[in-house]
């Protein structure tokens, strides 16, 4: 790679806490080094319609705080054709752009492989609150996602104990469980249903609540990550089955949403600018990454052949100990 002169930094997929962060630092260490840096908007929605401003400190000094991202975000559908790819590629050449910054997901992870084949050089930062990215130990979000999520089921408990009913509560992660194993041992449920535990049958959880019923418990917290099942049906399915009055409460979009905790300001400044140093050493196409609690990077290809579809262990065989 030739010696980089000015990258453009974004933000792709779902948005998440911590990813203004990682801008942050991204401006800051490329500002130290002498590097311009543009901001594009709507992630790669944006690379294509050229969308973009200039960043320097003065746009990124207070954005720590805030929630979402400042850049924007979108699924770019268009992305996924080559066309649309070769086009962005050819703005960023016209801008004299050396490198590019991508913040988000697993999708934004298999689009910068395919936007690598039109000769560009890029740096991926993991971003997205369902820590999915099977690289890294961790993903910007996840912890301020999952702490929202725990205080909103606090506050769904209270409701729940006041009645006496269950109530099914279902959280986000797409294909992954990890922000129901969090938050659902957290909130101390009777039941956390997680994608990858599901084998289809709903007798245990069903079992286990009639027990309770008939020990003369007086109220049930079951919590079931999004790529299970239909959490108003398994809400029907325990009323009809025990007897116990059930609702249901999707948590939705404000698992998304809010101020990031101190982990993901610090773990979005903490990749932000290791991605710069990446570039500063004139390497691209890699994904930063955390492996035994240390900033790593990895070949981004290299990066999407791995698959990790197993909790920790000892992690879950504590939840279902601690919902007996
Ligand atoms: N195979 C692909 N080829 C080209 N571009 C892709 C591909 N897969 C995903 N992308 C691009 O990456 C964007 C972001 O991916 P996606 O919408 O899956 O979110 P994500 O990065 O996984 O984040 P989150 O996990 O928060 O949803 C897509 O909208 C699309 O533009
Ligand atoms: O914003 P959208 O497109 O509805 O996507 C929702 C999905 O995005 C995520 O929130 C991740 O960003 C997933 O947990 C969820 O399945």
């Amino acid at each position: 790679m030739s010696e980089i002169k000015k990258i453009a930094v974004l933000t792709s997929g779902g948005d998440a806490p911590g990813m203004n962060s990682a801008v942050r630092a991204v401006v800051f260490s490329a500002n130290n080094l002498g590097i311009e840096v543009v901001g594009v908007l709507r992630g790669y929605e944006g690379l294509i319609d050229w969308e973009t401003v200039p960043l320097g400190l003065d746009d990124v000094r207070n954005i720590n705080n805030q929630g979402g991202t400042i850049l924007f975000t979108s699924r770019s559908e268009r992305f996924l054709d080559q066309k649309y790819r070769h086009i962005a590629a050819e703005n960023l050449r016209a801008h004299d752009v050396d490198a590019v910054v991508a913040i988000g997901g697993d999708g934004t992870l298999r689009g910068a492989i395919k936007f690598k084949d039109e000769g560009v050089d890029i740096v991926c930062i993991p971003g997205t609150i369902d820590r999915d990215v099977a690289c890294s130990e961790y993903t910007l979000g996840f912890d301020t996602a999952a702490n929202t999520a725990m205080e909103a089921i606090d506050k769904i408990r209270d409701s729940s104990v006041s009645h006496g009913r269950c109530s099914v509560v279902e959280v986000m992660g797409r294909k992954r469980g990890y922000i129901a194993l969090w938050a659902g041992m957290a909130t101390s449920a009777d039941a956390i249903v997680l994608p990858e535990k599901w084998d289809g049958n709903f007798d245990y959880i069903i079992n286990a609540l009639r027990k309770r019923h008939t020990d003369g418990r007086n109220s049930y917290l079951v919590v079931v990550a999004e790529g299970v099942t239909d959490a108003g049906k398994l809400a029907d399915l325990i009323q009809k089955e025990t007897g116990i009055e059930s609702r249901v409460s999707v948590l939705g979009y404000i698992q998304r949403g809010g101020q990031p905790t101190a982990k993901d300001r610090m773990y979005g400044s903490l990749m932000g600018a290791y991605a710069i140093e990446i570039l500063r050493q004139g390497r691209g196409n890699r994904i930063v990454a955390i492996k035994n609690d240390i900033l790593v990077d990895y070949d981004i290809a290299e990066a999407i052949g791995l698959h990790n579809n197993n909790l920790d262990s000892f992690q879950y065989q504590l939840s279902l100990m601690l919902a007996e």
